[in-house]
């Protein structure tokens, strides 16, 4: 059987070891507050307030990955590079998953690992601590995964996932499918994180999605994509305009929420930093990301 490591598991690695250890050897390396935690309690998946609680395989000693197949990275985009070097020194042949949203994490993962190892993955399920052993699952509109080289071990890993329920379709273009969700996430997530707006398509929610999206494109078009980036944002924003969420609590603003640094430089941040480069303007952008590192700072936002 595959083992699968969940590297730095967090609120969404905690929620993939939950549901992959119902068929398979799955260790989830986590931080000690939250190891010790879960060794004592278990861990508690809570879905439209249901509480299933299970046992899980859980350190905090990295080591534990030195013989999994598969590992998934699940830490934050600022601990990309450091975690990627430590997969590299305890399991360098290992096939990783990348879960981060942005499209940061792949660029370092190809400077560490040959391509066809990495396995980058748009997830649009949401899930956010309760506390160190319970996690809250809020979204679940599933996963898209694509490999970087072609490569049927893409559909293997799909088929681990599809396995244990988990809504998974394999990328015929994983770089666009990635910029999909970078794009909803700066347009649209990041409103969520600063107003905890649910619905895009009200006047002044669809005024900012629409003109972060324009600007988004017009960086994007500076780049060598292998893409239609112009069809890419009529894309995101049908999808915008006609997301229903019941509940929404984007990572960023669960962050400011407990205090914790952002992925903002890795999101609008990252708009702003090419932007730069090529002498555009994204005001925008640029004013969510400057807001979001001021609440980082001010904890205006903190519970
Ligand atoms: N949460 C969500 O709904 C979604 C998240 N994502 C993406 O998934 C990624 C993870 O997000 P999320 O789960 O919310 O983040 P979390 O911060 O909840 O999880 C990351 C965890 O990794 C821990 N960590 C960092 N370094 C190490 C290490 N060396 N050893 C052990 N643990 C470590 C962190 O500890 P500490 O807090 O102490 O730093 C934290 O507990 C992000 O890039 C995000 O963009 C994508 C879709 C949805
Ligand atoms: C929950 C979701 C899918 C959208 O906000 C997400 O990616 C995040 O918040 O990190």
């Amino acid at each position: 059987m595959e083992k699968i490591g969940i590297f730095c598991a967090g609120a969404l690695g905690l929620w993939f070891g939950f549901k992959l250890q119902d068929r398979y050897d799955v260790v989830c390396v986590s931080k000690k507050r939250i190891a010790d935690a879960i060794k004592s309690k278990g861990l508690t998946l809570l879905v439209d307030k249901k509480r299933t609680t299970k046992n899980i395989n859980i350190t905090e000693n990295p080591e534990a990955i030195s013989d999994c197949k598969i590992i998934m990275l699940a830490s934050k985009s600022f601990d990309s590079k450091e975690n990627l070097k430590t997969i590299k020194k305890y399991n360098p042949k290992a096939n990783i998953v990348t879960i981060q949203n942005g499209i940061y994490t792949e660029e370092v993962a190809k400077e560490l690992f040959d391509k066809n190892q990495i396995f980058p993955a748009s997830v649009m399920i949401g899930s956010k601590f309760i506390d160190n052993s319970t996690i809250e699952e809020f979204l679940n509109e599933g996963m898209i995964l694509g490999n970087l080289n072609n490569s049927s071990k893409a559909e293997d890993i799909t088929e681990i996932f599809k396995s244990v329920g988990i809504k998974i379709k394999i990328s015929d273009n994983i770089e666009r499918d990635k910029w999909k969700k970078f794009m909803f996430y700066c347009s649209s997530a990041t409103l969520n994180s600063l107003t905890a707006t649910l619905s895009l398509y009200e006047k002044d929610e669809s005024w900012i999605v629409k003109r972060a999206l324009n600007e988004i494109a017009s960086v994007g078009r500076n780049l060598k994509l292998s893409f239609d980036i112009e069809k890419l944002k009529e894309d995101v924003f049908k999808y915008a305009m006609n997301f229903r969420p019941r509940q929404w609590n984007a990572s960023v603003g669960e962050d400011l929420k407990r205090g914790k640094k952002t992925e903002i430089d890795y999101l609008n941040g990252y708009v702003v930093e090419l932007a730069n480069r090529f002498d555009i303007d994204v005001p925008v952008n640029e004013t969510l990301y400057r807001l979001v590192k001021i609440l980082q700072k001010t904890e205006r936002l903190k519970i």
